[in-house]
């Protein structure tokens, strides 16, 4: 399996015709993608179901729902039918809202695996602490992670800094991981707003089974010549 197999192209800051220019741009090499609330809040199901019938991608869908349990419900029950992999939620809601959330994907979506957010990849350990006030943020991870087991989640999504905690913890939890870059991005400090950050094969060793990648392919000048690195 070589890297590239495991990665979700968020297609953010893209319009929907730029959408289907960059997948018809990747000659069928992307196999999964990911859409997130942007693309979402604009086209709704349809661009859901669009790029599933014309690419016939594995899609992730990020809403990373949060809010209390009888909506967060109501969310994906109003979600039926689409034909998606992943959905998030942010473990943040609570023991509750992460079971009402596996209930209602039960019912609702069976095909899809809920995976709920821990703490943000945009977040470093000063931001962690300036929000909750929390120094100790090994014993944060965990929690969450018990948390998401405990609500009957699929998975997790966190940075790939984390997975040591996760596999300590032998949960069986599939984990997702965002806040990837390439060495070179890393080495010019090209990071935006993304502050926990790992290479794609140092997150694929560090044992993430799936990776998130946005800006790193949507903008790259050589969008070929990125995908055949991730396939080597
Ligand atoms: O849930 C996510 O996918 C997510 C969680 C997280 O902690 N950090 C994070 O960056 N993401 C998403 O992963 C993608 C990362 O995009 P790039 O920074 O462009 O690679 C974005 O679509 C984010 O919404």
């Amino acid at each position: 399996m070589s890297i590239l197999d495991r990665v979700y192209v968020a297609l953010d800051n893209l319009e929907k015709e730029e959408v289907y220019t960059f997948l018809d741009s990747s000659n069928g090499r992307i196999k999964a993608v990911k859409i997130g609330l942007e693309l979402y809040n604009k086209y709704g199901r349809e661009i859901v179901e669009s790029i599933a019938t014309k690419y016939k991608v594995d899609i992730f869908l990020d809403l990373k729902l949060h809010d209390i349990p009888n909506t967060v419900a109501g969310a994906i029950a109003s979600l039926e039918g689409l034909p998606i992999s992943f959905l998030t939620i942010h473990l943040s809601g609570g023991l509750k809202m992460i079971d009402s959330s596996s209930k209602a994907r039960d019912k609702y979506l069976p095909n899809c695996k809920i995976l709920g957010v821990s703490l943000l990849t945009s977040l470093d350990e000063n931001d962690i602490e300036e929000i909750w006030g929390i120094s100790d943020q090994k014993n944060l991870f965990s929690t969450l992670f018990l948390l998401a087991k405990k609500g009957g989640a699929d998975g997790i999504v966190c940075s790939a800094n984390e997975l040591e905690i996760l596999h300590a913890l032998d949960l069986g939890l599939e984990s997702m991981c965002p806040g990837i870059r390439f060495e070179d991005e890393i080495a010019h400090g090209n990071l935006s707003d993304q502050k926990r950050v790992l290479t794609p094969s140092d997150a694929t060793e560090a044992g993430a089974d799936y990776l998130v990648m946005g800006r790193s392919l949507t903008k790259a000048k050589n969008l070929a010549k990125r995908l055949e690195e991730l396939s080597s």
